[in-house]
């Protein structure tokens, strides 16, 4: 399997260069050249499978000469084996018609665990392999840092340094990052947004020379194919659960930088049949006002009651858009660019290829809490808020399409207390045994100011031997 960069003059790699990288050195994405697919026969025969089988059959393809299958199937065995629901991810049906996928099992309660942990298994046993050592950059908006400090803790060759805007996390997502301590691990508070840290992250990919010589990036956050790949599985556990290949179902998915959709919409190219995708956001609603519109417009960035969706520029869609435009580089390349000095307008034909698959809903705080609080009073279930504006999108959407909904539940309403009381429902989330003394652990991170040359040092005078 190789893989292309979205822009076109990056040179093509192998998966264990990609897993190696994040952003392509022309400032695309990576993308596998072609995808594996699976037949009606095949899909009937993978509805049996266990989540780590079902896992190692549909990955396999996608890592080539790098990991044998055996030594595969063992990275994947261990992977899952540290989340706390012998299913894995957990389909439960709330309503006619409505499940949601619960995706909070793993050690750090998001379902950036289901990538990250495999990433960090992988990772280690190629740098093992490489005898390299490597250095991790990665921007959060809450989750994604501890999970990548959770999925690496373990590796050896690492030294990984995650950014997340100060003040801007909730303080169980912000505990579970600072209190995971060590030589290698350093948490910088940012004081600016989100899109801040990933601006920040994406730049210094461009231009690693504050790095000593021999030491590379790697990403964690979902620039890096690895993170996508690993979703792509839950998308078919769910399908097959509800009965595909015989019947199609649609899936909601609390959205922000469009990582955990486009891997559904990697699924449905792959063989699943899925009737739709729905783009659920908060009020940063850029990928919602695109499809109604189709104008790909900047936004001020706001701070909501879904914090880790508080993202205005979606890294993946860029994936998205080098299908919508035929694989085109070059259309990929001039669109980006126009995109760096401005707004810009999708092409009619690139707008009705989104529109076959996707749908979008905007969910803003009042229309959350709203959410969570009738949920709990009709069925005794208690949702996260980002979870919330998924299963919101996707009750409002079943009424038009009959088809059963999937929601992707990311998170575990136990990271988000302050919201929970805020809509009013009786129940006090409580955080799983293994974080009980998260707030009586010390916390370690740095505030640094919102200007890369101070990150840079920072990063440069705290780097390992
Ligand atoms: C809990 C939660 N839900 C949803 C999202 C959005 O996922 P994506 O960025 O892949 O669109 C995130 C962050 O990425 C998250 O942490
Ligand atoms: N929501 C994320 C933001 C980063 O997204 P990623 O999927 O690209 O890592 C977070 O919670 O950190």
């Amino acid at each position: 399997m190789r893989y292309i960069s979205t822009r076109g003059t990056a040179p093509a790699l192998s998966f264990e260069e990609v897993l190696l990288t994040g952003l392509a050195s022309d400032g695309g994405l990576y993308v596998p050249e072609s995808l594996p697919s699976f037949s009606a026969e095949q899909l009937e025969e993978m509805a049996s499978l266990d989540y780590p089988s079902l896992a190692h059959r549909i990955l396999l393809p996608f890592v080539d000469e790098a990991f044998s299958s055996e030594e595969l199937r063992e990275i994947i065995d261990d992977t899952y084996s540290v989340f706390r629901h012998s299913a894995v991810a957990p389909l439960v049906q709330l309503e006619h018609n409505q499940w949601v996928l619960e995706l909070f099992h793993g050690p750090t309660l998001a379902f950036k665990d289901f990538a990250l942990q495999l990433l960090g298994r992988l990772l280690d046993a190629t740098l093992k392999r490489r005898g390299e050592k490597v250095v991790i950059m990665g921007a959060t908006s809450g989750d994604t840092g501890s999970a990548a400090i959770a999925g690496c803790q373990r590796c050896e060759n690492i030294d990984i340094f995650i950014l997340h805007p100060h003040n801007r996390v909730s303080d169980v997502q912000r505990r579970q990052m600072t209190t995971l301590s060590g030589p290698t691990i350093h948490n910088l508070a940012i004081e600016g947004n989100f899109d801040d840290c990933q601006a920040m992250v994406k730049a210094s990919f461009r231009d690693q020379s504050f790095l000593p010589d021999g030491r590379s990036l790697v990403a964690v956050n979902s620039i890096n194919w690895a993170r996508i790949m690993a979703q792509i599985v839950y998308y078919f556990y769910a399908g097959l659960a509800l009965g595909a290949p015989h019947r199609a179902a649609a899936y909601s998915v609390p959205t922000g930088n469009f990582g955990d959709i486009f891997a559904g919409y990697l699924a449905a190219k792959m063989g699943l049949p899925i009737a739709q995708l729905m783009i659920a956001t908060n009020r940063n609603d850029v990928l919602h006002r695109l499809l109604s519109s189709g104008d790909y417009a900047r936004q001020a960035l706001e701070h909501t009651l879904s914090p880790s969706m508080d993202i205005t520029v979606s890294s993946n869609f860029e994936r998205l858009m080098f299908d919508l435009y035929d694989r085109d580089p070059s259309a990929i390349a001039a669109l980006m660019a126009a995109f760096d000095d401005g707004d810009i307008a999708l092409s009619e034909a690139a707008m009705s290829n989104a529109r076959a698959m996707f749908a979008s809903h905007r969910v803003d705080d009042a229309e959350t809490l709203a959410c969570i609080s009738n949920v709990w009073e009709k069925t005794g279930y208690l949702l996260d808020p980002h979870s919330a504006i998924g299963y919101a999108a996707a009750t409002l959407a079943d009424a038009k399409s009959g088809v059963p909904w999937v929601t992707l539940a990311t998170a575990h309403p136990a990271k988000f207390p302050g919201a929970i009381e805020r809509s009013g429902v009786a129940a006090v989330p409580t955080l799983p045994a293994h974080l009980s003394d998260l707030f009586d652990l010390d916390e370690h991170f740095d505030v640094l100011p919102n200007d890369m040359a101070e990150v840079h040092r920072f990063m440069s005078a705290h780097l390992g031997a």
